[in-house]
């Protein structure tokens, strides 16, 4: 498998089921996506700002749900595997993705797994384990969030600075050098953790120690 960030604004996730596990993928794609959850009952929980249909669909009905919603992806996520199969082949025969939380295994073009994220904006980690223990995925994002803390800011200050530096004309191989050298110190790690720096003063202290007296390098 080959992860990629698909970028779901503007387009509606269609979920089958609403227990636990349609809640927790109807709140994970609701950061950007309009989600639709179809069940007949919905478990108390977060299903972020999910619009909730009370429905049961039977195997037969699926097809129609997906030619009415028009989604960009499918989550079969009942615990009735006949409702399951029948999401799938429907959004197979109309070349949607599909996620299935039943199954480990046994993928096909086109169906995908939700991996667990880690997410310090703009930075994202995904995590997956081919299916075989996705307990395994959740405790590493677990133990990854604390690697990552900073990494948002860090990733805010590469992308200014790298503004800055093309903006003043600085050799892109020079450029390369001192964001590398940003990224790689830990002190200024330490400055984003702890709040005692921002990136506007970094930046300043890069600039400064690079154009002294505002001379541009060519
Ligand atoms: C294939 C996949 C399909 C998919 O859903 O995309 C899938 C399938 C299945 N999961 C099952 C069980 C559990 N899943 C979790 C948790 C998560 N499962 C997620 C993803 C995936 N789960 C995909 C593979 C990802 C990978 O490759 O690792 C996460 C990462 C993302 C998310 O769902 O948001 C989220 C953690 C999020 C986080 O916290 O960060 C827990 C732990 C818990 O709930 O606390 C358990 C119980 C413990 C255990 O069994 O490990 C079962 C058995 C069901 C049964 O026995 O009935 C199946 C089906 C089967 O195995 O047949
Ligand atoms: N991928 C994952 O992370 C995990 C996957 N699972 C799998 O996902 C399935 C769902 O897990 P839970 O949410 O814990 O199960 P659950 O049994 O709590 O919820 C299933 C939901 O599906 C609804 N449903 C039943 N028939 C339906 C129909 N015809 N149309 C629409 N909705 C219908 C039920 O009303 C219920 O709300 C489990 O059966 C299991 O196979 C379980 C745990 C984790």
């Amino acid at each position: 498998m080959i992860p990629l960030a698909h970028d779901f604004t503007g387009t509606t996730v269609l979920v089958f089921g609403g227990g636990p596990v349609g809640a927790r993928k109807a709140r994970r794609f609701a950061r950007e996506a309009d989600v639709l959850v179809v069940s007949p009952v919905f478990a108390d929980g977060d299903f972020g700002t999910a619009e909730l249909i009370r429905a049961a669909p039977d195997p037969a009905d699926v097809d129609d749900w997906l030619e009415r919603a028009e989604p960009a992806l499918v989550v079969a996520a009942t615990d009735d595997e006949a409702v399951n199969n029948a999401v799938a082949a429907a959004a197979r025969g109309r070349g949607i993705l599909r996620n299935r939380a039943d199954r480990a295994g046994d993928r096909e073009p086109g169906s995908v797994v939700v991996p667990a994220t880690v997410r310090d904006d703009p930075v994202i980690v995904s995590i997956a384990t081919g299916g075989t223990a996705p307990a395994l995925s959740k405790y590493l994002r677990q133990e990854l969030e604390e690697t990552l803390s900073g990494a948002g800011a860090m990733a805010t200050l590469c992308g200014q600075l790298r503004t800055e530096l093309k903006a003043r004309n600085v050799d892109p191989r020079r450029r390369h050098e001192l964001v590398t050298g940003v990224v790689n110190s830990p002190d200024v790690w330490t400055a984003l953790r702890t709040g005692t720096s921002n990136c506007a003063q970094v930046i300043e202290d890069v600039l400064d120690a690079e154009l002294p007296a505002g001379g541009d390098r060519q």
